[in-house]
């Protein structure tokens, strides 16, 4: 928006885009074309009766395109909005991990990050009481590497068989097509390990103040290697530089407006005000992978801060809008199995199934060729698959290299990696139901005034489940501390009516 300081300068780049594209140009940008480039002449031949519409190609190429513009939302995460920046190392952590983006301090690597809501359709809210998505993708010299994490620093399950049911019980009933707290509460306390992130959800962090104030985190903790081939294992943590702020369930209802943290990110960032965040890891050995009194790998749970400290690594900052959503947001495709050497998958079967089935979403949602589109491209780096042809764009298609392998014909070759993943032997907590964590959260971790806000939030929801969800959900908090089930039972008796969030 280098206009800013012309006669514009008093509008809002978020609601004048137009207006400042405008400004840009003297004239119209060039000659209206059709796709394959012939120009288009002005023509009344679609009011003519004189003239058949057959022979306009302009007019039947513009309808016949307009009814395929639209592609699969995501399944999950549909609503949300993206910006590019850089990812910058400050702290050298190479004796840890050999990434090439860890390489020197200093060091920019470019990124692409998408923020959304988790349950929110492609047209809905985006301040409606969610966790949120925070995925960044970045384009290392080696490679995308994909953190795809939310701004819950745990998940609602290890198991990924509940992935499904967690979808189905929490979007849309499929009857009515409307929200249904009735089957919400109902997952959630037949699965009561999701209880520790949904404590997040109906509290504080449940509606993020704006995009700049939301932490983000991997959840997943990824073994590395060292140039020597030591492991450790990292757990990240992106914290906002202008620290985590929350709106309240009245505050949110009182802004009308759906796509509010979307504008505020690329208002933002449009007048020079950069988002900022600070990437934190935690880091683990292997000897405390194995002699943690508890799972490390338990995605429902957190690496205590206190036995494993957060140390920085770098700066992550967003400085460049997209400047076409569909092109660079809605096209974007995230999988956490984009790994680049020197960082690995987490051992767990959810990551496991992460992996496989993102990009199976991809392939659905984007068509064969997803990673050949613009903005998931592996740009700085030379990309020589063995895939060939498919759903365009096949960009070059990778010429006349041969498309076969082994072959004695000088096509490409795998490289030489120290790593050699083994199974490893990780001990699962058989109780799957312990609420340590969650009560840690609720005692020491909320003020009382987010306790408040807690209670309320969920009297709120669980009013509008049945009886016997109600009752389970009373004694599943007693067992995260009974001044919560207390309040909670409370609540539920009294006569108060309460709005709830969007
Ligand atoms: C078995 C467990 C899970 C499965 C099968 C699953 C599946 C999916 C699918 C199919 C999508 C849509 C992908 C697309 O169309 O591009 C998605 C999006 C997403 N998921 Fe998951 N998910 C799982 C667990 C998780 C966990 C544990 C996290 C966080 C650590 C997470 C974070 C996200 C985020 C941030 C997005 C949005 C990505 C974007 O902005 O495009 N999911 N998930």
């Amino acid at each position: 928006f280098e206009n800013q300081n012309s006669s514009l300068g008093n509008y809002d780049p978020a609601t004048d885009q137009i207006v400042f594209f405008k400004e840009r140009y003297a004239g119209p940008v060039g000659v209206t074309t059709t796709s394959s480039g012939a120009p288009v002449s002005y023509s009344d031949a679609t009011v003519s009766l004189n003239t058949l519409l057959m022979d306009n190609e302009f007019l039947m190429e513009r309808l016949s395109h307009l009814n395929r513009e639209r592609i699969p939302e995501r399944v999950v995460h549909a609503k949300g909005g993206g910006a590019f920046g850089y990812f910058q190392v400050t702290r050298d952590i190479t004796h840890i991990c050999k990434a090439e983006m860890f390489s020197k301090i200093g060091k920019k690597t470019p990124v692409a990050v998408r923020f959304s809501s988790v349950l929110s359709e492609k047209g809905g809210s985006d301040l409606t009481r969610d966790a949120r998505g925070f995925a960044i993708k970045f384009y290392t010299q080696e490679g995308n590497f994909d953190i795809v994490g939310l701004n819950t620093p745990m998940f609602v399950s290890k198991d990924p068989l509940r992935f499904p049911n967690f979808v189905h019980a929490l979007k849309k009933n499929p009857s009515t097509n409307l929200r249904d707290l009735k089957t919400l509460w109902d997952f959630l306390t037949l699965n009561p390990e999701g209880l520790h992130m949904f404590l997040l959800v109906f509290g504080d962090r449940g509606i993020p103040a704006n995009y700049a104030n939301m932490p983000g985190f991997s959840i997943h903790t990824y073994p590395v290697e060292n140039k020597r081939g030591e492991l450790h294992f990292l757990n990240f943590h992106i914290i906002p530089d202008e620290g985590i702020k929350s709106l309240t369930s009245e505050q949110a209802r009182n802004i009308s407006d759906l796509d509010y943290h979307n504008r505020i990110l690329y208002r933002n960032i449009a007048n020079g005000k950069f988002p900022s965040w600070t990437i934190y890891v935690q880091v683990l050995t292997m000897d405390d992978v194995k002699n943690a009194p508890y799972d490390v790998f338990d995605t429902t749970k957190v690496i205590p801060l206190d036995k494993h400290p957060l140390q920085e690594v770098g700066k992550l900052v967003l400085d460049r809008n997209p400047k076409n959503f569909f092109a660079d947001v809605e096209q974007i495709g995230f999988c956490p199995g984009n790994l680049v050497p020197g960082i690995y998958g987490e051992p767990t079967k959810l990551f496991q199934a992460r992996r496989v089935f993102y990009r199976d979403a991809l392939f659905y949602r984007l068509g064969a060729n997803f990673n050949k589109i613009g903005v998931n491209c592996p740009y700085r780096t030379e990309t020589l698959t063995y895939n060939r042809d498919g759903a365009p764009p096949a960009k070059d298609n990778e010429k006349d290299i041969p498309n076969y392998y082994p072959n004695s014909f000088n096509g490409p070759v795998p490289y030489m990696n120290l790593y050699n993943p083994k199974v490893m032997d990780v001990i699962e907590n058989p109780e799957p139901n312990n609420f340590d964590q969650a009560s840690e959260l609720y005692i020491n971790q909320m003020t009382s005034g987010e306790r408040s806000r807690l209670i309320a939030n969920i009297v709120c929801s669980l009013k509008q489940s049945i009886p016997l969800t109600q009752k389970r959900a009373v004694e599943l908090f007693y067992k995260i501390h009974p001044d919560l089930s207390t309040r909670v039972a409370q609540g539920l008796k009294a006569n108060e009516t309460c709005t709830l969030s969007p």
